[in-house]
């Protein structure tokens, strides 16, 4: 296999915007096999529009996208999950009135994937024990860290090619991000890809592989998170060192 085919996602160049209004300039990233790569920036930096781009949402001005080598736009949100694209959005967005179980199951609606329902929920539940504990419950009734991980144990059902996530450790304590990012960090090691879209600049380094980031829709600084870690820019804008 050579790198190229090692290549999962792939952004060249892209600007994109809201009717007229240009947010994301020229930018190009990836993500390969086995990664978990963030995408950090403040509010309002463009980063939900990058995934809107990458989950079919809306189409780029300039440049392109492509998924396990094919380009992808024109396509739909639903053809893009077809195709292996898990998107676990901003906020969780789980049926609170159903069982824990029944809303991870709605991750496998796909018909190739009902003949492996059983199996890849028994995945899910193993990776993360507090889930299978609470299969029974009403999803509502759990900690905002335990939804987190429902929803990503919805995605998992998708047998999924790439994950994107969308700000999981919005609204959680900091016990609870340390959880989420760590069931993040298995999620990767299992070998699920994982573009991770934060604006917790510290935990995304701590965990990630690589990292882009990003300031008023231009990509400012990307490369090993181990080496951001020290960077003066990071160190002093985010850090606050
Ligand atoms: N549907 C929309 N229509 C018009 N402008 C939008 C729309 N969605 C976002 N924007 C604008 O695009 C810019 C980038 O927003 P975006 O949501 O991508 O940022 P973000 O980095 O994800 O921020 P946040 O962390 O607050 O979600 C902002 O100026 C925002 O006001």
């Amino acid at each position: 296999m050579n790198s190229v085919d090692e290549v999962v996602l792939k952004v060249e160049g892209v600007d994109l915007g809201y009717s007229t209004l240009q947010v994301v300039f020229d930018v190009s990233l990836e993500v390969r096999k086995k990664e978990l790569v963030g995408l950090v920036g403040g509010n309002g930096s463009g980063k939900s529009t990058i995934l809107r781009a990458v989950s079919g949402m809306i189409k780029p001005w300039k440049g392109r996208i492509l998924f396990k080598g094919e380009e992808i736009s024109g396509l739909e949100p639903h053809q893009m999950a077809e195709r292996g694209l898990a998107h676990v959005p901003m906020g969780r967005q789980l049926f609170p009135n159903l069982t824990v179980k029944d809303n991870i199951l709605l991750g496998s609606y796909l018909p190739r994937l009902r003949a492996n329902r059983e199996r890849n929920l028994e995945k899910v539940f193993s990776l993360f024990p507090d889930v299978k504990k609470f299969a029974q419950t009403e999803a509502g009734a759990l900690s905002g860290g335990q939804q987190q991980m429902v929803a990503i144990g919805r995605a998992l059902m998708l047998e999924p090619d790439l994950l994107i996530m969308d700000e999981p450790s919005l609204g959680l304590s900091p016990l609870y991000v340390k959880q989420v990012m760590q069931a993040i960090r298995q999620v990767a090691d299992l070998g699920f890809p994982v573009l991770l879209v934060e604006q917790n600049i510290k935990q995304v380094l701590q965990f990630s592989d690589r990292t882009y980031v990003l300031e008023n829709g231009r990509l400012v600084l990307e490369g090993p998170s181990s080496e951001l870690e020290g960077h003066p820019m990071i160190r002093k804008a985010y850090l606050g060192l």
